[in-house]
């Protein structure tokens, strides 16, 4: 299975993450991409290449063009304002408020974002744009016949909504992979997020479309960021409608009930009919993720790429969550083993 890797990700490497009423050193930094690399390399799968450079044609057919271009010029406005900090969002445009995108670059951060743990910083769009730029020749190189490909994405993409960052995402990653495997001639795909938190932004992007079947499993909003988002009553809309299921789970969830959830979504994505698979593959579900709580171990992930090899789906894996713990490499590696066969 080829790996795509860009050093770029290491432009992505903010200072602060506002949690618990602190600013601490970011969950989402440089080494995990490191150690998921490591640990890949080690399990075998040394075929890594860096990506062609793409275009934005992709994403804007995913984020409005106004939000694209935010991302792109955010930190030179917000340094021109003469601030001394990261860019971090802190007023929203909350219930019954105007919902229109502010001039001033502070108003500009709370219009396009939904969370304010996620600062801005010089060289995030750079980052993001190389791990969008993973994802699309990941998906390239699905759609040239080839079963799996692993697309090394840092910064994540999934929490990127329409027209919205946050949840350390900016360019949503899996959403470019299923819209270029659209592109490249599959007439449906469908888009499994096993990640912790429930992807927000995926489903925003897909939500009234008819073509790309969305599907993920999660912390219970209620309990889990992104709180406002991934109930089960959630089915898509227009002509989405029945292309979108949550699978809410419950604290301390296990890989017995996980893998439940799963099989289920696997049954939805093969009445559906799609033609192929991108996974967007968070693994801080792991029982000691320092910002979730289930309970899945190391092994469970073997078993997880075995079930998606099982479909005989070719699958885009897109690489999403998973922090803290070393085990982050030897997890991943284990998705990519299990789907390997
Ligand atoms: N106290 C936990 C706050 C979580 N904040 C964002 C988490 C984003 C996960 C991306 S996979
Ligand atoms: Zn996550």
């Amino acid at each position: 299975m080829r790996v795509f890797y860009s050093e770029d990700h290491k432009l992505r490497d903010a200072r602060t993450e506002l949690h618990g009423g602190e600013l601490v050193p970011p969950f989402e930094a440089p080494f995990r991409a490191e150690w998921i690399l490591a640990a890949v390399r080690e399990a075998g799968f040394s075929d890594v290449v860096a990506p062609e450079q793409h275009g934005m044609e992709t994403a804007l057919k995913l984020h409005s063009a106004d939000y694209l271009e935010f991302l792109e010029t955010a930190w030179q406005r917000w340094v021109a304002d003469g601030y001394r900090g990261e860019a971090i969002p802190a007023c929203f445009p909350a219930r019954r408020m105007r919902q229109h995108p502010p001039k001033d670059i502070d108003g500009a951060l709370g219009y396009y974002s939904f969370a304010a743990e996620t600062a801005i910083t010089e060289g995030t769009f750079a980052a993001a744009r190389a791990a969008m730029d993973c994802a699309i020749s990941a998906a390239d190189h699905v759609a040239v016949g080839n079963t799996a490909a692993f697309a090394l994405c840092r910064p994540p993409g999934h929490h990127a909504a329409i027209d919205l960052f946050g949840g350390y995402s900016f360019i949503n990653n899996a959403a470019c992979a299923a819209q270029r495997l659209r592109d490249r001639g599959a007439p449906k795909v469908a888009v499994l997020d096993v990640d912790f938190h429930h992807g927000n932004g995926t489903q925003d992007i897909f939500y009234e479309r008819g073509d790309v079947f969305f599907a993920s499993l999660h912390g219970d909003p209620v309990d889990a960021f992104p709180h406002f988002l991934g109930f089960a009553d959630e089915e898509g809309a227009g002509a989405g409608l029945g292309t979108t299921k949550n699978y809410p789970l419950p604290r301390g969830t296990t890989f017995d009930t996980w893998v439940a959830a799963m099989d289920d979504a696997l049954a939805r994505i093969a009445g559906f009919g799609a033609e192929a698979l991108v996974l967007s593959l968070g693994v801080d579900t792991f029982e000691r993720d320092p910002i979730s709580f289930f309970k899945l171990k190391s092994e469970d992930f073997l078993s997880l790429g075995a079930r998606l090899q099982k479909t005989g789906l070719p699958v885009v894996v897109c690489m999403e969550g998973g922090y803290g713990v070393p085990e982050i490499g030897l997890n991943v590696a284990n998705v990519l083993k299990g789907i390997a066969g």
